[in-house]
């Protein structure tokens, strides 16, 4: 199977605190893979480096078969690299709409017609046609994140990059994110997905890795990851944190 992204002994320190410790992995074009680990273990600075807004120290980066180790974050963008921010970051004084739009020209490199109907189908398929023309700023939490999706589709991604999108939803709420999540990874969109919510993540992906301080200390089949008593440890710490 073509692997559309791959990770080689990449390390990043912020003083003595180790972010990415030799961290190594590959993911398969199509795969929905899910992170896990606890708070500060370097998950987000993982998708940092994965999108370029964070160089490693040392390591490689490969996506789609070439060397992105030392290309700017734009370039990766460009190349299919999307992610949603764990803290929903839209142009509130702007429509949904208009937030697409955004996505679509600047990171898609679309314009006119072409990128309406990108903007379009993309709101429908995360539901939020309906709520096209209101301003971001007023969307309800779900929408919010509905949103962040949005616009790291309207980027025309290969690779998806899920930040905690679960987190402070509704049992409802999240059963619904996850169905739309579902049709997304179905579409051919590989998908890695760091989320506090397991349950969401084992409804959705192949594979799990864990990390601590950095470093990867589990991978494999998520009913048999989750299993382990290790990870089991750290799962209660993240549990109680959540
Ligand atoms: N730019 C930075 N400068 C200094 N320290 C940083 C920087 N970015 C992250 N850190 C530190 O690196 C550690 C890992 O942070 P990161 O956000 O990657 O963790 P995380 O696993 O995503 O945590 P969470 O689950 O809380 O989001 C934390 O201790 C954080 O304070």
């Amino acid at each position: 199977m073509t692997q559309i992204l791959k990770l080689d002994g990449v390390s990043r320190a912020f003083g003595a605190v180790k972010v990415a410790d030799e961290l190594s992995y590959g993911l398969a074009e199509g795969e929905a893979l899910g992170v896990l680990g606890p708070n500060g273990a370097g998950k987000t600075s993982m998708f940092n480096l994965i999108t370029g807004t964070l160089q490693p120290g040392s390591g490689r980066i490969e996506f789609a078969g070439e060397d992105i180790t030392r290309h700017s974050a734009a370039r990766r963008s460009r190349a299919g690299i999307a992610r949603s921010f764990q803290v929903p970051q839209p142009f509130t004084h702007m429509t949904v709409f208009e937030n697409a739009m955004v996505a679509a020209t600047q990171s898609a490199g679309l314009s006119g017609h072409a990128a309406e109907r990108l903007c379009l189908e993309v709101l429908e398929r995360t539901h939020l046609l309906d709520k096209a023309n209101l301003p971001a700023g007023g969307l309800t939490l779900l929408n919010r994140k509905r949103l962040e999706l949005t616009r790291a589709l309207c980027a025309k991604p290969r690779l998806l990059l899920l930040d905690e999108i679960a987190g402070g939803l509704t049992e409802a709420e999240c059963r619904s994110l996850i169905q739309t999540i579902k049709e997304i990874h179905a579409s051919g969109v590989s998908i890695i997905w760091i989320e506090h919510v397991v349950h969401a993540l084992m409804a959705v992906v192949e594979r799990l890795i864990v990390i601590d301080f950095g470093r990867k200390i589990a991978e494999g089949e998520p009913k048999a990851i989750m299993a382990s008593p290790e990870v089991q440890e750290i799962y209660l710490g993240i549990a109680a944190d959540a």
